[in-house]
């Protein structure tokens, strides 16, 4: 059995440890299976390896509170069992029978205090299953602009202690890739809504194989085959249960109605049906059993099918009849010599832990299992290089908006076209300034689809301990600067010079700073409520109806002066304003324009600065004076959108944070 010692390894040690994973059947040794039903003996060849990991669990009980009635309601009740290292258990039973939460709960992603009961790991309690585990879930949350490979090789390099070199990081993929039988696709596009990728099954093989690419000693999987055709199903399984045999792994799957070819790949069965067990052994032991129950299952019939048809109880018609029919599996199973076998086992292993002296698995984690395998900074590396990887290849990311604005900015330009210095043409500049910032920054939208792609990715890596959040926040950050500024820079160096807008470099730096910055807060903006409400409609709705309300208040549609004293508030924190007076401040400073002559009076007809009729020309600074823009401080305007970049970041930070997925 597992012997874990209470040191840590030595780097050489922990080098040692690949070596020997790589060489594991030289550890090869027979041992015994109980097969528990039929109590025969069946003998069988599996590789031990150090550090390999049993789960047994007794007397689980899950209790919730019903929010309605305030009564407490027992969703998993009584449960016990235990997995063998090299053993593949299946979780099977109707739908909402409480497949999901005893899978849940045995991966620790319960809240402990509705939980009692307890969970033994190599035989003793009180461990952090986290440590030792991995959860898949159902979702195949993977870079659609990646490849296979990719995918896998950014698991591995973050998972992975930094004692595993590059090299053997790569080959570790590599073993991976053709134990999932992934070869021919590995340097494929995953694929995305654009993308055409791989298929539905081989996406499954690939979030599971960099899961399980460190080799974890215990893999939970939620419902691995669902949505997939039953050969693609077989192949998922069949991949995963190849690594776990090989490596020695401990497998527990909830499924929903496998095929009996994919049923047969199992070892184990836990049948469960109303939070309670009716059978849990052996998968061959059950037919024996049942039919001991009187329920023998046909020759040519799928064994699961047959199973879960005698334990559904939903489609009765009289729910009475229904409940006694499940009542007497329940109770059947409590007197069974299956149970009693359990029992037997999950006591039998908590001995042998008192026995060998199994020290505390949480105390000497081997290395790789950790809740982080690597520092901050290395995460933040790998995770910037990613995302930048994603950005620079998702078309829908960046390059769409790059697209849309260009044809917007050769719109602006011909419409607008060298604007002029005439009076009239003041109106038309504050609009081309207005119209600048407003549909730029509206338009930072767009970014939500592929944000929340790739926040479907970061949920399963966060549970599964590849990076915390703070890398995360950090690398969306640091690839969104260039990418933006290519936004920014693009529109303007268009834009600018055929509009005609103020010329020299450095009102037109000006210009560029104040787009640029106000698009690095729409950015921030656009992550933060989507990561605070993850649904496409609603976060487009609540960033479209912010930005209308930062227009409305900007000071342009009804001048600042008149702004209602309660909406004032609004106009300070709103950073459509800051880039909309910064680029109106650096556009008019400094420049002249006409009045009107009037034919009848001979006068000019002049709206800004001297408005006697003597003067013909007035300045861009009247103008701003007329207005009240007479406050502007360029450094200090761009300082605030800094400033608001940062605030909607922190906040981004705290949501991604609070928002804790199912761990
Ligand atoms: N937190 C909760 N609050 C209320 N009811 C819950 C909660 N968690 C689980 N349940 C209920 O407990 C039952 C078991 O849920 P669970 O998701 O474990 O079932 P399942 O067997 O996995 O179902 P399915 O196959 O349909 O996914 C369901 O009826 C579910 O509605």
């Amino acid at each position: 059995m597992s012997i874990l010692k209470k040191r840590e390894k030595t780097s050489e040690e922990v080098e040692l440890e690949w070596k020997t994973y790589n060489n594991e059947f030289a550890k090869q040794i027979q041992i015994e299976i109980i097969d528990n039903n039929n109590n025969d003996t069946v003998e069988s060849v599996l590789p031990i390896v150090e550090d390999s990991v049993s789960i047994a669990w007794s007397m689980l009980t899950y209790t919730i509170t019903n929010k309605k009635t305030k009564q407490q309601q027992n969703i998993i009740q009584n449960c016990s069992g235990v997995v063998k290292p090299g053993e593949i258990m299946a979780i099977m039973g109707p739908s909402g029978a409480g497949k999901s939460t005893l899978l849940d709960v045995l991966a620790g992603r319960k809240d402990p205090k509705n939980v009692t009961g307890t969970i033994y790991l190599n035989g003793r309690s009180g461990q952090n299953v986290k440590f030792v585990s991995t959860y898949v879930m159902q979702d195949d949350a993977l870079m659609g602009s990646l490849t296979v490979r990719e995918n896998i090789q950014f698991a591995a390099d973050l998972c992975f202690p930094e004692t595993v070199s590059p090299d053997e990081r790569r080959q570790k993929v590599a073993e991976i890739i053709k134990e999932f039988g992934l070869e021919r696709v590995a340097d494929q596009k995953v694929g995305n809504i654009i993308i055409r990728g791989i298929s539905g099954g081989e996406k499954r093989r690939t979030v599971i194989a960099s899961q399980v690419v460190t080799l974890p000693r215990i893999i939970f999987l939620d419902e691995p085959t669902t949505g997939l055709d039953s050969a693609a199903a077989y192949n998922v399984m069949k991949a995963i249960i190849t690594t776990a045999k090989s490596h020695h792994l401990t497998v527990i799957a909830s499924i929903h109605q496998p095929s009996s070819e994919v049923f047969a790949l199992f070892d184990k069965l836990y049948l469960i049906s109303r939070g309670q067990t009716v059978y849990h052994g052996s998968r061959k032991g059950a037919l024996e059993y049942f039919k001991n129950l009187g329920h023998e299952c046909p020759e040519h019939a799928n064994p699961a099918d047959f199973y879960l048809s005698r334990i559904n109880i939903d489609f009765m018609s009289d729910r009475e009849t229904g409940e006694q029919h499940i009542q007497k599996f329940i109770t059947n199973y409590e007197s069974s010599s299956a149970k009693r076998l359990v029992e037997k086992d999950v006591s039998d292993v908590v001995a042998a832990a008192e026995k060998e002296d199994v020290d505390d698995i949480s105390v000497d984690v081997p290395q790789g299992y950790n809740r982080y395998a690597r520092g901050f900074f290395v995460q933040t590396y790998f995770i910037t290089r990613r995302t930048f990887t994603n950005a620079y290849r998702n078309v829908l990311l960046y390059w769409i908006r790059v697209a849309m604005y260009v044809c917007l900015a050769l719109l602006m330009g011909t419409v607008w076209w060298q604007v002029g210095f005439e009076q009239k043409n003041v109106q038309d500049r504050f609009a081309a300034h207005f119209f600048s910032v407003a549909f730029l920054v509206f338009m930072s939208v767009a970014g939500i689809p592929g944000f929340l792609e790739e926040r479907v990715v970061f949920r399963r890596e966060r549970a599964d301990g590849f990076y915390s959040v703070g890398p995360y926040a950090l690398a969306n950050f640091v690839v969104s600067v260039p990418f933006v500024f290519v936004i920014a820079f693009t529109f303007t160096a268009v834009a600018y010079p055929m509009i005609g807008l103020h010329a020299g470099m450095g009102h037109f730096m000006w210009f560029l700073t104040y787009l640029y910055l106000a698009l690095m807060v729409a950015e921030s903006m656009v992550v933060f409520v989507a990561a605070v409400i993850p649904i496409f409609v609603a976060a487009l709705t609540i960033v479209a109806f912010l930005n209308g309300f930062f227009m409305v208040v900007q000071g342009f549609f009804v001048r600042r002066d008149s702004i209602p004293h309660a909406w004032k508030w609004a106009h300070y924190i709103d950073y459509q304003k800051y880039a909309f007076e910064g680029i109106v401040k650096s556009d008019f400073i400094g420049l002249t324009f006409d009045c009107v002559l009037n034919p009848t009076t001979q006068k000019y007809d002049c709206l800004y600065g001297d408005t006697s009729g003597d003067s013909k020309k007035f300045t861009g600074q009247d103008v701003l004076n007329s207005y009240g823009y007479t406050e502007i401080k360029l450094a200090l305007w761009a300082f605030a959108l800094v400033a608001l970049t940062i605030i909607f970041r922190v906040g981004f930070y705290v949501a991604l944070r609070l928002r804790k997925s199912r761990t």
